[in-house]
Order: structure tokens, then sequence, then C-alpha cells
């Protein structure tokens, strides 16, 4: 007998620590509230782990067993339930982050107390986090480089099925406890259903028709053409292998532009491995700056600005739609995020960790290692950076993504009545004018190419040009 331990693997299929747990036996599989997670969490992600955990509980009955849950410390859970089942070996999915290997360094060490062999086994990535190496043998820091690579190596198929038989018989009549019960309000947004039945639905719908068209539209977030699957990648609702080899059969069905269009979305889930890459390497970008500066980077302290971004109050239409459907659905089109990113670092000129705190409570997707490599990316302190002098202009982002204001609208209700001329040039019409389009929506709180300039002498003076 083995106990699973399921953390970021919220499936029973393609699940490859679940099937070595079941080469050793029949499996227990097992889920732990640990505070210490839950504290870094934020409500949208808390409750789309509970529909998760509620559809995986229901794969497993279907089977004949149940997912044991527990709450407390897995350094005592996992060995008590390990006596409690007489399993003499626990398996679990490798962690990336700083702060989830260290936890399973320490679990690790009380299962070896207590005599329980252990294994955590690569599941969340199709390669190893730190295979894809430089020939010097150092981590990539232009992404260019490591896609070639990736994409050029062999991939592993999917992990077959397991059978009833795999599976030990136990049950769990406990519910699961509701996010009150873990200390959570209800979310602001509405979160998207969670589960593998979900997870597949929307691979299958993009695999069909979206997918061809992707390279041309996924920066268009009125199209909404892009996979959504961030939040089940998260939480590994849907297994990485399933989903490469759906995306490598509806690419080997097409040739030329559709061909190219597929890859281009292989490219995507080539850079969530290079950013776990980059932290499994230097676990430190969390909360420090991946390139180094002769200075610290004199950052902007401004309270009521960081506050009118969270709000979506920025009198820039587009990072304020981005900033109001980030509350409204816990997720913010890829694009967007860039753009409400760099107005945050190079507009208000506040520190990426402020940005990246808020997302990461927000975010119904948030991913610690995609979270940061997006914010360091648009701050111009990570890796393949945008050079610091390349600063988005948010109304000429807005015109050109968003050309009708569809998007804009959507989410910025203010602006509803309002020609899409308008919207673009927000920041250009004169005060009467504004107060008489949309009397409700802010003038712009700062003034863009002033800022420009600000921000790009802020960095000199960090690199010491300045
Ligand atoms: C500032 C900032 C913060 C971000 N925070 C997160 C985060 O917390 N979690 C997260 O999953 N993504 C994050 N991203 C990346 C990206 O915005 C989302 O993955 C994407 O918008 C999710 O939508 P989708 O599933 O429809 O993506 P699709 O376009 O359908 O892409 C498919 C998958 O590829 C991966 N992917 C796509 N783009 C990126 C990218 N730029 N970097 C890394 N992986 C990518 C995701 O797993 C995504 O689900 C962030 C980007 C920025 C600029």
């Amino acid at each position: 007998m083995r106990l699973h331990w399921h953390r970021r693997d919220l499936r029973v299929a393609d699940n490859a620590g679940l099937a070595a747990a079941a080469e050793g036996g029949p499996v227990v599989p097992v889920f732990v509230f640990d505070r210490g997670v839950l504290a870094h969490a934020g409500p949208p992600r808390v409750a789309f782990m509970l529909d998760a955990l509620d559809s995986l509980r229901e794969r497993y009955r279907e089977h004949g067993s149940d997912l044991l849950v527990r709450r407390g410390d897995p350094r005592e859970v996992l060995p008590d339930l390990a006596a409690e089942f007489g399993a003499d070996a626990v398996t679990w999915g490798k962690e990336v982050s700083g702060l989830g290997r260290e936890r399973d360094a320490a679990v690790r060490r009380a299962l070896d107390d207590a005599d329980v062999a252990r294994r955590s086994v690569q599941d969340a990535l199709l390669h190893d986090p730190g295979s894809i190496r430089t020939n010097q043998g150092e981590v990539y820091s232009v992404f260019t480089y490591f896609w070639k690579k990736w994409r050029d190596r062999p991939k592993e198929d999917p992990v077959a099925p397991l059978t009833s038989d795999d599976l030990a018989d136990v049950a769990d009549d406990e519910p699961l406890p509701s996010l009150g019960d873990l200390g959570f309000e209800e979310p602001e947004a509405t979160v998207p259903p969670a589960g593998t039945s979900a997870a597949r639905e929307l691979l299958a719908a993009f695999c069909a028709d979206d997918i061809y068209d992707y390279d041309d539209r996924r920066d268009y977030p009125a199209d909404e053409c892009t996979s959504r699957l961030s939040a089940h990648l998260k939480f590994g609702t849907i297994g990485i292998r399933e989903v490469y080899d759906a995306v490598a059969e509806a690419k080997s069905a097409v040739a030329g532009t559709d061909y190219d269009a597929a890859e281009e979305f292989e490219s995507q889930l080539a850079w969530r491995e290079f950013y776990s890459h980059v932290l499994w390497d230097r676990p430190n970008v969390v909360t420090e700056n991946f390139k180094d500066y002769e200075r610290p980077i004199e950052w902007n302290r401004d309270p009521d600005a960081l506050q009118a971004w969270k709000d979506g109050e920025t009198g820039y239409p587009i990072v304020d739609a981005g900033m109001r459907q980030l509350r409204a659905e816990a997720f913010v089109h890829n694009r967007v995020r860039m753009i409400a990113a760099s107005f945050l670092t190079k507009d208000l000129l506040v520190d990426w960790r402020e940005g990246y705190d808020w997302y990461r409570e927000k975010l119904v997707d948030h991913d610690t290692a995609n979270d940061v490599g997006g914010w360091q990316w648009a701050a111009s302190t990570g890796t393949d950076a945008q050079p610091y002098f390349r600063v988005f202009n948010p109304m000429t982002q807005g015109e050109r993504y968003d050309p009708s204001g569809e998007y804009i609208r959507e989410h910025v209700p203010e602006l509803r009545d309002i020609p899409a001329d308008a919207i673009h040039e927000w920041d250009e019409l004169d005060r009467g004018l504004r107060e008489m389009l949309a009397p409700d929506y802010p003038a712009p709180i700062v003034d863009h190419s002033e800022r420009r300039e600000r921000a790009i002498e802020m960095f000199e003076r960090a690199r010491g040009d300045g």
C-alpha cells in the first residue's frame, strides 16, 4: 500500500505521481489543507481548488475509492496516515518554488524519521525543471534559445489511465471544508468551473478551432481566442502531457499557417516551463530583481496611485479595463496583464512586487513562476525582459489591441456609450469634453510622456548610467 499526496495535480488521469504510487500496490489518495500554504492563497484560487477537489473525490468514488482529506501539517499528517493504512511509501509531484521545496524537504525528513519511503515525481512540466540549460550549464535567461531546445526534445506520452484495482478501498465521509471554514471570504470574482471535465472541454474546444488563429488573434482581448487553461494547469486538473498531446494532434492535421499557429501555442506552454526553470534555479526571483543593478531602483511609494490602479480608476481605459476584469473574473487577458503591469511600474513607477502581490491575491491562475516572470518581464528587471527604455504607451496599446473598444466597454461601463475614437484619445481630450462624454470616468492620473522620461531616468540611475 502507498499514499499519493495530491497538491498541484488535482486529477486522476495522466498523473505521473499517482502512477508511480500504483506501481507499489493499491494507492490511498490524500489531500492536506496546510495552513502554511493557505497563507499565500487568495479567495478565487481556494474556491477553484475546492471545486477541483470535489470533482477529484467524485472520480475516486466512481473507482470505488476515495480522496482522504485532512487539515494540518503534512509533516505530521502523512506519517500518521501511513501508519494508519500500513503504507510503506508516499509519492507526490515535484514542486518548483523555493517555499514548496523547503516544505517538501521538511516532509521528507519527517517520513524518513517514521521509516516511510518517499518519492517525488516530475509531473507538472514536460521537462524536468533545471534540465534545459545552455551549453555552459547555465539557466537560460533568453527565451528564444530555451524554446528551440524545449521544442526539439522528445516529450513523454500521457500516463496510462489507472483502474479500480490500482486504488485502495477506502472511504472518507467528512465533507470538504467551505471557504469560510478555511478562513477565506467569498471571492469578489466569478470563478470558472474546475475539475478535469471542465479542463477537457476547454482543451477540446480550443483545439477544434481557436488554435488555428492563435498567432493572429491571441493579442486581442475582445476576441477571447486563448485556451483559458491557465488555472487548470496551475492546479493540475489536466495533465500537461495530455494538453501537449492534443495540441500535437491538432498540429499534425494541418500545414502552413494553421501549423504555425498551433506551434505558437506550444511556445506559450514553453514560456511556462521557461519561467519554472528560472524559479527552480533562482528561487529568490520571487522577491529580488533577476537583473543586477549598481544601485537600488528608486521606486515611487504612492499608495493613492496604487489604489487607483487596483480599482481600475487610472483614467487609462485599457489599464482600467484589465484591472476591473481581474476583480470580476479573477483573470486578465495576457496582453492586458502586460499593459497593466507596465503601467504600474513605468507610469506610476511603483515597485513590481506591489503588483505581483495584487495579482497573487486576485488571480485564479496565480502561479509563482509565471506571475513573477511576467512581472519582472514587464518591469524590465527580469529574464529576456523588454529593455527599460521601451515603455508601453497605454493609449496606443489600447488602440492597437482593442481598436473597436469592445473589451474596454465591457469592463468600463462609464465608457460604454462613447465612440472608440474618444476612448483612444481620452488622454488628449479637454476637460469639458471628457466631463460631457463620460462624467463618471476619471481623467488620466499621470501624464504618460512625463512618466516615461522619469522611468527611463530611474532605471539609468539604478544602472549607474545616470
Ligand atoms: C504580469 C503578468 C503576470 C502573469 N501571471 C500569471 C500567472 O500568475 N499564472 C499564469 O499561468 N500565467 C501568468 N501570466 C501569463 C499569461 O498572462 C497567462 O498564462 C495567460 O493569460 C493565461 O490565459 P490562457 O490560459 O488563456 O493562455 P493561453 O494563451 O491559452 O496559453 C496557454 C498556457 O500557456 C501558459 N502561458 C501562456 N502565456 C504565458 C506566459 N507569458 N508566461 C508563462 N506561461 C504562459 C499558461 O499556462 C497558459 O494557460 C502572467 C503574465 C503577465 C504579463
